[in-house]
């Protein structure tokens, strides 16, 4: 076996242990890479003098000081980054969970470029460390010393099983191609780039290419020229020519020729003296054959300014090419060293067509005061980046993605970009299994009618502008409502040949919950309940502030959307509870329409208040949990004559707010209908139409559940034996306003009542205290498992 295959096999091996996956061993070993970048700073320069006559300072500068920095921001934002990303939702996915989950690839190979031979090795390393990746580290052999400072030091600071530095030159690199990996970051140029491709096809192993190129640099006549010669001048010698994005050639009028020529040799004698042989910033072409390479580039060129060498030292001087035609040498290829030949363009234009003639570059560079100028340039080129008005910086904004298109790269990285190249973005999808008539219009017989609807779902919300979307937000989520509530339940008042849908005799068949065992509404047999002296009296809280409600046709039933502030607490209920909406059920034209019946005797009205315990913020989550929504259901008795308004009842002057029913006057329609949807009541009290909790001590008490589908069995339910008052007046009134979302009159939404099913029902009648509350509630729910429940001790279940 190889060094190669074996340190992949380890790697591979270490990364199957699963360590490097949690968080805080990915940040323990970027802190350790920290670590090494500080403190074997003097080896590092020394390293990088040997091999790029690099000064320490220059070192830190571009390599490592930016190196510190992506470190310190991927500890800072890893958790964010590797949490699950929920996703934007649609019409058919809004009772699904989606997210996406970021997840590890395996093992990386990362393969350096000598340059920048820290930049280019650990950027990429340092990402996969962060998505929790095995690494292989493979340097550049041209860089002998630095390639010599990873392997013997790394290992040192980081997991060297983890992340182990392979050195070598082709054949090693040949030999590391052949191995499987799960991803390969290369850095250099695009003739290995191809190799490296093509060795990692085999495996289907995705790449990222960081290649190079020549990347053109237009100066634009109006624009501060001076300042624009002193960034280009710059950008051009750092690392003497050899940086990938440094700007290849110069485009610009003519006009402005001679002067930039002259701006520029200003600033390369003011950066390195007249003599940049001697200067310790200016550094040298990497070895003979470049600088033989680099040279002959020269030959058929005008030199303007340097032209000097040296072989022995593989010095050349910073060197600008003055009206440089486009089939000279120097234009054929990347130039890598410090030869900047200006190509004179005329205009914009024939600048833009130039660039677009060639290879796609890794960065367009252009320098301009007329915005327009530069928004032209980003419009009508393509290139991995552009920077205006500066060079090389936009390597160091880790919020930009660096990477190249077409023959400069494939793929890009830095901060958030490299986390997300070296994961995999995995979609997560988890359905309910209820809801199932939703996916009626996918199953077979395919219908026309079920095209219609796929259409409506598929086609008609894209359409929408993000402002179109927004608006029509609340109307999708009614129409989802509708299709969801509406279409595949419904009362059987509702069911007609037209529309036919799921009767409750039929919910079962959609929502399972509702042919289970312990289903409301039920008959309450005041012969048989049993007398329970631990129900004490309900504590209401916030019942008597005035409130601002909302009222919703829900296309089945009514409902008022009530604040967090009003809660419910006490009658032996397992925690504190926060209210969510009221809603009405009715009989036809006056009627008998309540749900649950008392010895057999249905009531006109009933009025249920839906509660669930706190900490859960919704009835999906609440519904898990045993005890998990609290409902008060509320009787009505007709008494004759009386205005619903201040009615007298029992002693108790109870003003049922006729603001109650103006709003469901003004609410006939279902909230597809744009108007009359939805409706606010302003300054109300709940306390307006339900008594105090002390005038309300006897009551019934048992387990069931919602009485509307998915009938969801987590209910503790409390019957007050006290009716409120309506008149038969507003009652025939109430069902033939509010309409059915077809327009036909809401009536008869009651559900018929279910077979108790061996359930107990208690009545607190008799109010003899407990010791306390806790026995109270262990009591009473004691009671409720051993008779319905049998899972005492559960807080949530599935
Ligand atoms: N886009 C970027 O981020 C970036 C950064 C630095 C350099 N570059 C580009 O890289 C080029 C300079 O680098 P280079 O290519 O001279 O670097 P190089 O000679 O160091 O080669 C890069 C890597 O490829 C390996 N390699 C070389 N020949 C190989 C072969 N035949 N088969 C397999 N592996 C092989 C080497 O071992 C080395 O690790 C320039 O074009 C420059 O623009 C790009
Ligand atoms: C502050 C500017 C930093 C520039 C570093 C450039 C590194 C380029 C890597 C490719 O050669």
């Amino acid at each position: 076996m190889s060094r190669e295959q074996l340190a992949v096999e380890r790697a591979r091996r270490a990364f199957c242990t699963g360590r490097s996956k949690p968080l805080e061993n990915r940040i323990r070993q970027l802190n350790n890479l920290r670590r090494f970048l500080v403190e074997r700073q003097a080896e590092i320069a020394e390293a990088s003098k040997k091999d790029l006559n690099r000064s320490e300072v220059g070192i830190q500068l571009f390599e490592t000081l930016g190196l510190e920095s992506e470190i310190q921001l991927v500890i800072r934002k890893l958790k964010q980054w590797a949490a699950p990303r929920p996703v934007e939702k649609n019409l058919l996915t809004l009772s699904d969970t989606l997210y996406i989950q970021p997840e590890p690839l395996g093992v990386v190979l990362v393969i350096g470029a000598w340059n920048y031979p820290w930049a280019v090795t650990m950027f990429p390393l340092i990402g996969a460390i962060a998505a929790g990746n095995a690494a292989v580290v493979k340097p550049s052999e041209v860089c002998v010393h630095t390639a010599k400072v990873m392997e013997e030091l790394l290992p040192v600071y980081l997991d060297k099983e983890l992340y182990p530095v392979v050195t070598g030159g082709v054949t090693e690199t040949q030999e590391l191609l052949r191995q499987r990996f799960d991803h390969i970051v290369y850095t250099g140029n695009s003739m290995v780039g191809r190799i490296v491709m093509e060795a990692a096809a085999k495996h289907l192993t995705p790449v990222t290419l960081e290649l190079g190129g020549k990347s053109p640099c237009y100066i634009d006549k109006h624009c501060d020229i001076p300042v624009a010669c002193r960034r280009v001048t710059w950008g051009k010698y750092t690392n003497c020519g050899q940086t990938c994005i440094a700007p290849d050639y110069v485009l610009c009028e003519p006009s402005i020729q001679e002067r930039v020529i002259e701006e520029m040799k200003k600033c390369i004698q003011e950066f390195y003296t007249d003599d940049p042989k001697s200067f310790p910033d200016y550094g040298r072409i990497i070895n003979e054959r470049h600088f033989k390479r680099v040279l002959a580039m020269t030959e058929d060129s005008a030199v303007a300014v340097g032209g000097d060498s040296d072989q022995t030292d593989c010095y050349i001087a910073p060197t600008i090419l003055r009206d440089v035609k486009a089939d000279s040498k120097v234009m054929q290829e990347e130039i890598f060293g410090p030869l900047l030949p200006i190509v004179p363009v005329n205009g914009l234009g024939e600048a833009i067509s130039f660039i677009n003639q060639r290879e796609k570059p890794l960065v367009i560079y252009v320098f301009s005061t007329d915005d327009k100028l530069i928004k032209r340039v980003i419009e009508e080129t393509s290139s991995g980046a552009v920077l205006a008005n500066d060079c090389l910086v936009h390597y160091s904004v880790s919020s930009l993605p660096f990477g190249g298109v077409g023959n400069s790269g494939m793929g890009c990285y830095h901060g958030k970009f490299s986390f997300d190249q070296l994961s995999h973005l995995r979609s997560c999808m988890v359905k309910p299994l209820k809801n199932e008539g939703l996916n009626n219009m996918r199953y077979p017989p395919h219908t026309l009618k079920k095209l219609g609807w796929a259409r409506f779902f598929l086609l008609k919300a894209p359409d929408l502008g993000w402002m179109g979307r927004m608006a029509a937000l609340a109307v999708l989520v009614a129409v989802a409502g509708f299709l969801l509530h509406v279409t595949l339940w419904c009362y059987e008042s509702q069911y007609t040949c037209e529309e036919p849908c799921k009767d409750p005799g039929h919910w079962a068949v959609l929502f399972p919950n509702c042919g289970g065992l312990r289903q409301s509404p039920i008959n309450i047999v005041t012969s048989k309940v049993h007398v329970n002296t631990a129900l004490h009296p309900l504590d209401f809280k916030g019942h008597d502030s005035k409130i601002n409600i909302t009222v919703e046709n829900l296309g089945h039933s009514v409902q008022f959307v009530l604040p967090q502030s009003v809660r419910l607490a006490g009658g032996a209920l397992p925690g504190n509870y926060r209210a969510l909406q009221f809603h009405l059920h009715w009989g036809a034209a006056g009627g008998a329409g309540s749900e649950h019946t008392i010895d057999g005797e249905r009531f006109p009205m009933e009025l249920h208040v839906v509660h669930i315990k706190e900490p859960y913020s919704s009835l999906a989550e609440a519904e898990h949990d045993m005890a998990g929504i609290a409902l008060l259901s509320f009787l009505f008795e007709v008494l004759f004559g009386g205005a619903w308004g201040s009615i007298t009842v029992i002693g108790v002057v109870h003003n049922i707010a006729h603001t109650l029913f103006s709003a469901l006057k003004s609410l006939q329609h279902f909230l597809f209908t744009p108007s009359g949807s939805s409706a606010e009541i302003r300054d109300f009290k709940l306390s307006d139409i339900i008594p105090p909790a002390e005038n309300l001590h006897s009551y019934y008490r048992y387990v069931g559940s919602m009485t509307t589908p998915g009938c969801e069995q987590a209910v503790a339910w409390t019957v007050f034996h006290k009716t409120l008052p309506v008149s038969s007046k507003q009652l025939v009134a109430i069902s033939q306003q509010c309409r059915f979302w077809n327009g036909k009159p809401m009536m008869n939404i009651f559900r018929p009542v279910q077979p108790l099913d061996g359930r107990v029902v208690y009545w607190s009648r008799a109010r003899t205290v407990l010791p306390n509350m806790i026995g109270a509630c262990l009591c009473v729910l004691c009671q409720f498992c051993v008779s319905a429940w049998g899972t005492w001790g559960d807080t949530s279940f599935v």
